[in-house]
């Protein structure tokens, strides 16, 4: 790696340092921006932001390796906060889940969650996921595990396996996957709060709740996470459905009533962007190279 801290570095001193570390989905660039203008230390692509905000599909496994690392691209290169990207089922067998870890480290991640569900995949909190064998699922992790070029990348393993096989399955395809070099585990669309205590117990590495509204899972608090042992807590759509709201009704806004005079209140106002953006240094920095150019004429 070149002279950048490694991403993954940062994302385990952020676990280490914030319990539990609050880790917010960014749909694009720009909410990455706002995430560390609010003060997060870690962000998140969500598999089904890239699905649903860029590409206007659902999160069954239509997008594809090349689509997520465009926006996770993007975001890294906007944002130097560690990112955790979704990669659902890492997209194929060993030697594709071998190209999707080092491209994700290429393009400047600092942490992948990789799940058990058969492909095509679908919402962790929806009906009839199905699941590869857990023989199977020990051997994307291995062969996540292998690929990495920076040891200090994290391959985070989820299971999905509560809803169809049951709490005791679900832990041991978790103590399988970090016997197999998993960093974290994602125990997904829990329902009930003692559950991650036995997760935590049973695992023995950082595990990750997730924390997805109108799930399987009720909204516990941060402090609830932390009592019974969660490491990180996900957030992974709460911006972004609130954004698709407020859009929602400044378009509806617009076409009832001719102007957008009244939901002026809801919105950012071009000042606050440009803070964000820090528009007014790369002003500065044009007049001065033209500044700079005028004067090599002289
Ligand atoms: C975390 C998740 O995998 C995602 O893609 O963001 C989703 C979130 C959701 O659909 O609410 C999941 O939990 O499956
Ligand atoms: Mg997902």
């Amino acid at each position: 790696m070149c002279d950048r801290v490694s991403p993954g570095r940062t994302f385990r001193e952020a676990i280490a340092s914030e319990r539990p570390l609050q880790i917010v989905g960014t749909i694009n660039a720009y909410c990455a921006l706002l995430a560390r203008q609010a003060g997060h230390r870690a962000i998140y692509l969500s598999g089904a932001g890239v699905a649903n905000a860029s590409f206007g599909l659902p999160d069954l496994g239509i997008t594809c390796r090349s689509d997520v690392l465009e926006d996770a691209r993007r975001i890294t290169g906007a944002c130097d906060l560690p990112l955790l990207v979704d990669i659902d089922t890492g997209w194929g067998e060993a030697f594709s889940i071998d190209r999707t870890v080092k491209e994700m480290i290429r393009a400047g991640v600092a942490a992948v969650h990789i799940e058990d569900q058969v492909s095509p995949k679908r919402c962790g909190h929806r009906p009839n996921k199905a699941l590869v064998s857990k023989e199977e699922m020990v051997d994307r992790i291995k062969a996540a595990v292998d690929a990495r070029t920076d040891s200090d990348f994290v391959i985070m393993a989820r299971t999905d396996a509560l809803a169809s096989e049951g709490l005791s399955a679900a832990l041991e395809r978790a103590y399988l996957c970090v016997q197999a070099g998993a960093d974290c585990v994602f125990a997904e669309a829990m329902t009930e709060l003692v559950m991650y205590r036995m997760f935590a117990d049973v695992v023995g590495v950082p595990l990750l709740a997730n924390m997805t509204e109108f799930g399987k899972t009720p909204l516990f608090t941060k402090q609830q996470l932390a009592d019974v042992g969660v490491a990180m807590v996900l957030y992974p759509l709460s911006a972004f459905r609130a954004m698709s709201r407020a859009a929602l009704t400044v378009y509806e806004t617009i076409s009832r009533e001719g102007s957008q005079e009244s939901v002026l209140g809801g919105m950012q106002s071009r000042a606050e962007l440009y803070d964000i953006l820090r528009y007014h240094d790369y002003e500065r920095k044009l007049d001065q190279l033209f500044a700079e150019k005028r004067h090599d004429h002289d």
